[in-house]
């Protein structure tokens, strides 16, 4: 079969049926296919080191899979063929593909593999070609309707964001543009009173700034002694910059206080992102209120900024 959207077979199979639509801000209205949880797993295993689905949040991927569609290959079809414009991307779900270079065998993969991502990015000429080795399962996205939801996802992100980071005390110094680079890179998450958000000792990847909601931070002085709550975090506050910054572990535990809305960024964005306001956030680091000493964190600091790094 070739990768154009056949209605008819999809609507008649259990699996991969047409079960409403999504609506973009565009209003155009994307079918969605109902796929069942292992096909789910399958997908998020297949993306989950993907740069292209990396910085979306679990709801933002989870809307890309539903536009995805089913394919279905015999063993010697060619599913994407050398020089020719690409324009979906694929992942395979059953079966196993050999992937040619100037009709070279290079390769073969399978269950969980995806191939055609530059089609995500644009329509551009296949650098290969890749053919069924076995009968084929796969889910295929179109690369127009993967840029619309990419495209929708952003706006609302910046217009749910934009009032909130205008009063985050800490982003003040950027401009409307970095801040809106910041919205981008948000991923919300919800706790529920109790939950621990960060630990003192773990190793920590993420900054987090609270939306809505407490939480309080706790410290032991040392690893024998009781834990003590040094303070309390609202709206508009963040925690988490300290292992990021230092690159050590969490100095505090962080518990939810009754529900609590927070958005976050993994290091790599904060490290991209957060680069104009690093010095702010290093600066304010010794006036918490901490039972643990900081200021040595500052020598540590100095050595951790890439800024004064040598380069090799
Ligand atoms: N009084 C405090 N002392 C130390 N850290 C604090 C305090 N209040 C809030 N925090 C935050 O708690 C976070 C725990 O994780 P980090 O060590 O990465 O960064 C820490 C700070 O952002």
């Amino acid at each position: 079969m070739n990768d154009v959207f056949d209605f008819s077979t999809v609507v008649t199979t259990r699996r991969g049926a047409i079960s409403s639509t999504t609506s973009i801000e565009s209003n155009e209205l994307i079918p969605i296919i109902e796929k069942d949880s292992r096909t789910i797993e399958i997908l998020s295993s297949a993306v989950k080191n993907n740069i292209l689905f990396s910085h979306l949040d679990d709801i933002e991927r989870k809307q890309i899979f539903d536009v995805m569609f089913p394919g279905f290959y015999s063993s010697d079809e060619v599913i994407i063929r050398q020089n020719e414009r690409g324009e979906h991307f694929y992942i395979i779900e059953e079966g196993e593909v050999d992937v040619y270079i100037n009709d070279e065998l290079m390769t073969s993969f399978g269950e969980c593999s995806c191939f055609g991502e530059l089609a995500l990015i644009q329509s551009t000429p296949r650098t290969v070609t890749i053919k069924a080795k076995t009968n084929v399962k796969l889910w295929s996205l179109f690369g127009e309707t993967y840029r619309k939801i990419l495209m929708d996802i952003t706006i609302k992100k910046r217009n749910s964001y934009r009032e909130f980071l205008n009063k985050v005390s800490i982003l003040q110094t950027l401009d409307e543009f970095e801040r809106l680079v910041v919205a981008d890179s948000l991923e919300s998450i919800q706790y529920e009173d109790g939950d621990i958000i960060v630990r003192q000792g773990d190793p920590g990847d993420d900054f987090f700034i609270i939306v809505e909601g407490t939480c309080t931070v706790h410290q032991k002085p040392s690893e024998s002694s009781e834990s003590i709550e040094i303070d309390t975090l609202s709206a508009g506050d963040y925690f988490g910059e300290i292992a990021l910054l230092c690159n050590r572990a969490r100095v505090a535990t962080i518990i939810a206080k009754g529900s609590l809305k927070c958005v976050k960024m993994n290091r790599k964005r904060f490290e991209r992102i957060l680069g104009p306001i690093r010095d702010i956030l290093q600066r304010n680091i010794p006036q918490y209120n901490s039972i643990i000493p900081l200021d040595q964190l500052q020598t540590m600091i100095i050595s951790s900024d890439p800024k004064n790094k040598e380069e090799y």
